[in-house]
């Protein structure tokens, strides 16, 4: 990756998780390529969607065209709003017995009647290619290997490209939800750093974030992040995604740190968008090819290697 830097960003460099994302993608085209060739089998990744947010439809869309362009296949369910809970789990028991589809993911979140942890754990580990259900949440968190969670994995990947080895680094994870910080905080761990946690009862998240080398910001409040949060020449990972309106009528996305006065202080830092977003996708189809090789006891490849946690 070229060092990139403008005149908003000074010293800090920008970490293209768009490019990177990119070359990720064309590698699992070619072991998609491959393992059709060995084993005849086309991994096929299912996604569901209830109700009819805006937004979502975006990502399930995006989610659909990129599992098409590395040779996967995709089934999409859109479901109305007004889906019930069991004919929801119906499905997913379906979608578990249907011997094409290798990966199952259920876009959260679920309208309130329908409870998310239920629906996460009907979803059969082997296909959980979120890694949200509780086996591949258990294995994770006792150091077993398992199927991690997207976002988190694609901000690893990034991290540990930019920065090598990571061991004895502090890292500040900024959100302890289950679906980014915790599994974020358990991977650093995992690789050696030293791991705080903030959260929304923390009594100061700036000073725990300025201690971090690595800054990791999964809360969902735009702009939260301010430069007297950050260490000088520290890793920025900003997983954050907000669409905001624009003063021309349109909108635009921004994250949870406030990148103008970041950028300047810190040493290396995500965009957004261009940054996670795209390495959340292109992991989901890693987790795709990962659970179609286990589903047909693959051995030639790293993920049945039982110490090997990353897909590459
Ligand atoms: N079960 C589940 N798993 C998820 O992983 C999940 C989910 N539910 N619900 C919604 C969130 C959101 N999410 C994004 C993925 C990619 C981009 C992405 O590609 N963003 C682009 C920009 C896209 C655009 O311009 O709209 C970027 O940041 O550059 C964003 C958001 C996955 N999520």
């Amino acid at each position: 990756m070229s060092e990139q830097t403008s005149p908003e960003t000074a010293g800090a460099k920008l970490i293209d998780g768009k490019a990177f994302a990119r070359n990720l993608r064309e590698q699992t085209r070619l072991e998609v390529t491959a393992f059709h060739e060995k084993h005849a089998v086309t991994p096929g990744l299912a996604v569901v969607l209830v109700g009819n947010d805006p937004a979502s439809e975006v990502y399930v869309r995006n989610k659909a065209l990129e599992t098409h362009h590395v040779g996967m296949r995709s089934f999409m369910h859109m479901l109305p709003e007004t889906t019930s809970e069991a004919s929801l789990l119906k499905l997913i028991d379906r979608l578990n017995d249907d011997p094409e589809i290798h990966g199952i993911l259920v876009q959260l979140p679920l309208p309130k009647h329908i409870d998310p942890h239920r629906i996460t754990n009907a979803i059969s580990p082997n296909k959980d290619v979120d890694g949200l259900g509780e086996v591949n949440a258990g294995r994770l968190s006792v150091g077993l290997p398992g199927i991690i969670p997207c976002t988190p994995l694609g901000c690893l990947m990034l991290l540990k490209s930019e920065l090598g080895d990571l061991r004895g680094l502090n890292a500040t994870v900024i959100g302890a939800s289950n679906l980014v910080g915790k599994p974020m905080a358990l991977l650093l761990l995992n690789e050696g750093c030293t791991v705080s946690v903030g959260h929304i009862d923390t009594k100061e998240p700036a000073a725990l974030a300025r201690s971090a080398d690595i800054l990791i910001v999964a809360t969902g409040k735009n702009g939260l992040v301010k430069h007297d949060w950050v260490k000088p020449g520290a890793t920025v990972i900003d997983v954050g995604i907000t669409r905001v309106p624009t003063a021309n009528g349109k909108t635009k996305l921004v994250g949870d740190v406030a990148f103008a006065e970041v950028a300047p202080i810190a040493g290396r830092i995500t965009p957004v968008p261009g940054g996670v977003g795209p390495m959340t996708i292109a992991c989901l189809l890693r987790n795709t090819l990962k659970a179609a090789r286990m589903s047909v006891g693959d051995k030639g490849c790293k993920e049945s290697g039982q110490k090997n946690w990353l897909p590459y």
